[in-house]
């Protein structure tokens, strides 16, 4: 905010599916120059996970759900901001001078800029401050080759920010960034840095862009409202889950479909485990499955999301009751 002024800063936080856009934030939240701010989440899928993830700032977080922010909830992101107000003024949630926005990892930021430069009305002036997009320093290169919403996203950027270069070469890291000045010389591009997090530079404003942003081509001619042959499957499970079945799905999952599976996130209830862990998919590459020290939902339970290109995903859910629940194949238990 600035000094003297009311103005409350808008930062957009976009990025490929898997691209490090949660983990940025929970590291932002920790921050305790940034406990003024409020955080609107907006997940691809039914069920939200993200949310769970960024447990510090629970309170003054709200969840834009019912689709993806660009294409089909256009007009909700005014109305939940109205609602941070609203609850703020009512004491329900602290105080804030900034909003972090999460879009979806497929969202065309361009529709939610139109959206929050139209932002009128509201109790204390609003200001989209800049675009950060997360790049994923592994599957970035890729993401751009086959994606038209990776390459959305970064075209909007005032910001792109590489994840995941503690596990990449860094020369593929600087071929990225070249690659990125490319396709936006408008926007700064930075490395994340793993250790400590550079927040001046990330909140301040960008100088003006040193060229327009070049013209480019989508492949599918854009991405918003497109986001072709994408499909959702997520499941809540009440009972405790075998991990060895777990893990024979997503070997079944992974070895005949890796292609196909561009997102997976589970928050896991399993035998014997002492309390929550979460598993990552991205892309092709699984991470190692994390134990959380408390569950951040009322009471355990399973959510499992998996997100699929060019692939029924009743598959997914098929195999899942098949391999982990034992309920018999066809059972409509996928949402
Ligand atoms: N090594 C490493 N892993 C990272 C980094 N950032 C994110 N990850 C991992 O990448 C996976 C996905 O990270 P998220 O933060 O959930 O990605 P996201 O962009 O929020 O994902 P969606 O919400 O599905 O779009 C997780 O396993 C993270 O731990 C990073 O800078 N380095």
């Amino acid at each position: 905010m600035a000094a003297g002024d009311d103005t409350v800063e808008v930062f957009l936080l976009s990025g490929f599916l898997g691209s490090g856009k949660t983990s940025l934030i929970r590291r932002l939240l920790n921050e305790p120059a940034l406990a003024d701010t409020a955080l609107i989440i907006n997940e691809f899928g039914e069920i939200g996970l993200d949310q769970l993830f960024v447990r510090s700032a629970v309170e003054n977080t709200l969840l834009l759900e019912n689709g993806c922010v660009c294409c089909s909830i256009r007009g909700d992101l005014t109305d939940t901001i109205g609602e941070l107000f609203v609850r703020a003024g009512n004491g329900e949630i602290p105080a804030f001078s900034r909003i972090i926005v999460e879009t979806t990892g497929l969202a065309d930021p361009a529709p939610v800029v139109a959206e929050l430069r139209r932002l009128s009305g509201t109790p204390r002036p609003v200001r989209l401050a800049k675009v950060i997009v997360t790049v994923d320093g592994v599957l970035g290169p890729e993401h751009i080759r086959t994606c038209d919403e990776a390459v959305a996203q970064i075209a909007q950027a005032d910001l792109c920010l590489i994840t995941k270069a503690d596990i990449v070469d860094a020369n593929i890291v600087n071929a990225l960034a070249d690659s990125l000045r490319g396709m936006n010389p408008a926007a700064r591009v930075a490395i994340l840095d793993p250790g400590a997090l550079d927040i001046a530079s990330l909140l301040a404003p960008e100088p003006v862009p040193p060229a327009p942003p070049r013209a480019y081509r989508l492949r599918q001619g854009g991405a918003a409202a497109r986001h072709r042959g994408v499909a959702t499957w997520s499941r809540e499970v009440e009972e405790p889950l075998g991990w060895a079945k777990l893990r024979d799905w997503l070997d079944l999952l992974y070895s005949l479909r890796a292609p196909n599976l561009i997102r997976m996130k589970a928050l896991l209830n399993l035998e014997g485990a002492a309390g929550p862990v979460v598993i990552h998919g991205v892309g092709p590459l699984f991470g190692w499955p994390e134990p959380l020290d408390s569950w951040p939902t009322a009471r355990p339970l399973s959510r499992l999301v998996v997100i699929t290109r060019n692939m029924p995903v009743d598959v997914v859910g098929r195999s899942f009751e098949a391999i982990v629940t034992g309920h018999p194949a066809g059972v409509e238990n996928g949402r």
